[in-house]
């Protein structure tokens, strides 16, 4: 595994209030780390210092073995930055911001050329290239945010939202983008939208109020749920308070649930044990019917109010 971002000790305080507080991490080649949390968890602040755009009140950022602050032009080289939002120059092209862009990074004659080009190309946008950014959709603008990023080719992607405000097609182009670069790349991508842990995502980082929650991959995420491994039955001819009353004999049990648009049940297995099939057999055996039977993976939404929400926080 070779070590792309290595963040120790991270903390930014703006005067009383702790935006990261002690926060300890590092991302692979290959990984695409989700970075998750409420509003206000300090997830843009965490990376604005990664970036270079900020300076931390306390540890030490590392990209490709630069150090962010004794050398900070070697992590910008290193890095592509989508910031929140997507700010370009409204008034130029995509291709008057991308050539901007490239010799900004120093980029030249034939280089320059091919990089715009095989930039636009990726992010899809080489049939906007002549009209103005103010003119193009939000999809297309993010698009060209992303341009912007990958423009150098660099080795480590950091990106804010980068799929915040756009429509599920351009949801799932963007997303498509991600996958393709995330072989050879270190990529950072901070969210809220959960889906995109399980569509982007090979691990994931949860952080609330400046502090670590989680780190793990989407499965071990999920396996926080209480739904992890429920099974949810429903049994032809009888009543939902006799097939309660069976599985909750049975040991692996530790309770049930009616569900509300079918005749049936959740059985939720105790410690998140995999009981499917003793549970199939044991229901059969009764010389009862199965009528449907799926298991749930657990709910990301739920971990994620669990783990970001103190005892006595507002619902
Ligand atoms: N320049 C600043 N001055 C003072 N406080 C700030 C500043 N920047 C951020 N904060 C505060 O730091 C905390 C973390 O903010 P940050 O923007 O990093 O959160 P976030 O996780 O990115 O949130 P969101 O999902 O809403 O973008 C918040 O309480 C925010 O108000």
């Amino acid at each position: 595994m070779t070590l792309r971002i290595e963040i120790e000790d991270l903390a930014k305080h703006f005067g009383e209030i702790k935006a990261v507080d002690g926060v300890t991490f590092s991302v692979s080649k290959g990984e695409v780390l989700g970075f998750l949390g409420p509003n206000g968890a300090g997830k843009s602040t965490t990376m604005k210092m990664i970036t270079g755009f900020l300076t931390p009140t306390r540890g030490t950022v590392r990209v490709c073995g630069y150090d962010v602050l004794t050398d900070p032009i070697s992590v910008k080289a290193s890095i592509g930055y989508l910031p929140e939002g997507a700010p370009a120059y409204a008034d130029m092209t995509p291709e008057g911001f991308l050539k901007f862009i490239a010799d900004v990074r120093g980029l030249r004659g034939a280089e320059k050329k091919r990089a715009v080009a095989s930039a636009a190309e990726k992010a899809r946008i080489t049939h906007v290239m002549f009209q103005p950014i103010e003119t193009l959709s939000k999809g297309y603008k993010r698009r060209v945010g992303l341009a912007q990023a990958i423009l150098h080719n660099p080795p480590v992607l950091i990106m804010d939202e980068p799929t915040d405000g756009l429509d599920p097609n351009q949801k799932y182009e963007v997303r498509t983008l991600i996958n393709e670069m995330a072989e050879d790349k270190a990529i950072i991508i901070s969210t809220h939208i959960l889906e995109e842990v399980h569509a982007m995502c090979n691990r994931n980082v949860l952080i609330a109020n400046g502090k670590i929650e989680f780190d793990g991959t989407p499965h071990e995420l999920e396996a926080l749920s209480r739904y992890h491994n429920a099974v949810c039955v429903s049994v032809g001819g009888v009543e939902t308070d006799a097939l309660s009353r069976f599985v909750e004999s049975l040991d692996d049990v530790a309770g049930t649930e009616p569900l509300n648009f079918n005749n049936g049940i959740r059985i939720f297995p105790k410690g998140g044990k995999q009981i499917t099939l003793e549970l199939s057999e044991r229901i059969r055996s009764n010389g009862w019917q199965i009528e449907s039977l799926y298991v749930e993976n657990g709910r990301l939404d739920e971990v994620f109010r669990t783990l970001t929400t103190r005892p006595g926080d507002a619902a």
